[in-house]
């Protein structure tokens, strides 16, 4: 496995490899890997022959009051759960290589992103999209992998590419879940013991909403109700937002859709974390 800083050389790196037939998988991460992400490079191994993670804290995602500073850094550990998932070459650029002091363009998605994230943490996908944009531009992937457990993100991202005429093809991950049910995420390890258990009422509410599309008559309306009000009456939990909504547009839904998505977002304490579950609602009789 290579490991290489500088986007030139990944650029070289990359280039040989095309030259030579070989379809080119890229993962986008922010490090702190674990078993989510692993199931990325490996959804990636699995499919193309030269396969790219890349580890980059993207400061211009993070704003001014978020968690950039303190966001885990486990580099080493990275690269090992990179090699042991068969990755054949790791990006890691610095701050300096990925943005010129003077740079000034900023990649855009509208419309998508003016909700639920979007509208939590403004300003955030014009850094997603800007940094994929550019890493997709070091890498020149066939296929990206990103995961499902950031369900607007990967939406945003495909968006993108459908506008720019990128031909990547993006392809959205299971989520991969701890044995108790919480969504793995890198800020998993910000939570304290007790605030670890709260974080379940998140996965408890998306198991409701789904269990209640499929085997109740209630309303998408009603079933969001119910899951705000499991969210937000457990102790420590202050929510963000939990809605059902079109699982393509993010916008409101009809009484019972055939389908749908469900997104929540809580902090506990300092820590938020989001979750997400599609739903089935049962025809009616
Ligand atoms: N539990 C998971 N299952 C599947 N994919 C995941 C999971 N967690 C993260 N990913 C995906 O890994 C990619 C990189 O995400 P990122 O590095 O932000 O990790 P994260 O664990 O989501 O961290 P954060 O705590 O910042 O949300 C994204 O495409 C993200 O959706
Ligand atoms: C896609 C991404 C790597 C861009 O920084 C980040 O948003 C993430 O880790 O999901
Ligand atoms: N997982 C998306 C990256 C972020 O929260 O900034």
């Amino acid at each position: 496995m290579i490991v290489e800083a500088k986007p030139n050389a990944v650029r070289k790196l990359v280039q040989q490899q095309r030259s030579r037939g070989a379809v080119v998988g890229v993962v986008p991460t922010m490090g702190a890997l674990h078993a989510g992400h692993v199931s990325l490079v490996e959804a990636a191994r699995a499919s193309c022959d030269f396969v790219v993670a890349t580890i980059f804290v993207n400061p211009t995602q993070f704003g001014p009051n978020e968690d950039f500073g303190r966001y885990p850094r486990t580099l080493e550990d990275d690269l090992s759960r990179c090699k042991n998932a068969d990755a054949d070459l790791v990006f890691t650029p610095d701050t300096s290589d990925m943005y010129l002091a003077d740079a000034e363009t900023t990649v855009r998605v509208n419309k998508l992103t003016t909700k639920l994230e979007g509208a939590m943490r403004p300003g955030h996908f014009d850094g997603v999209t800007t940094i994929v944009a550019k890493l997709f531009n070091v890498t020149v992937p066939d296929r990206a992998y990103f995961g499902q457990k950031d369900y607007q993100q990967q939406l945003v991202i495909k968006r993108m590419v459908r506008d720019l005429d990128w031909g990547i093809e993006v392809v959205t991950c299971p989520i991969i879940r701890e044995p108790d049910g919480l969504a793995m995420s890198s800020r998993n390890r910000y939570l304290s013991p007790d605030d670890r258990q709260r974080a379940l009422a998140l996965q408890r509410a998306l198991r409701f909403a789904a269990d209640r599309a499929e085997n109740s008559g209630d309303s998408a309306a009603e079933i969001q109700a119910q899951m705000r009000q499991m969210i937000s009456s457990t102790d420590g939990v202050e929510l963000d937002y939990a809605v059902i909504v079109d699982s393509e547009t993010l916008e409101n839904v009809d009484d019972r859709p055939a389908t749908a998505t469900a997104l929540v977002a809580a902090k506990l304490g300092k820590t938020r974390l989001i979750d997400n579950q599609i739903l089935r609602f049962r025809p009616a009789a």
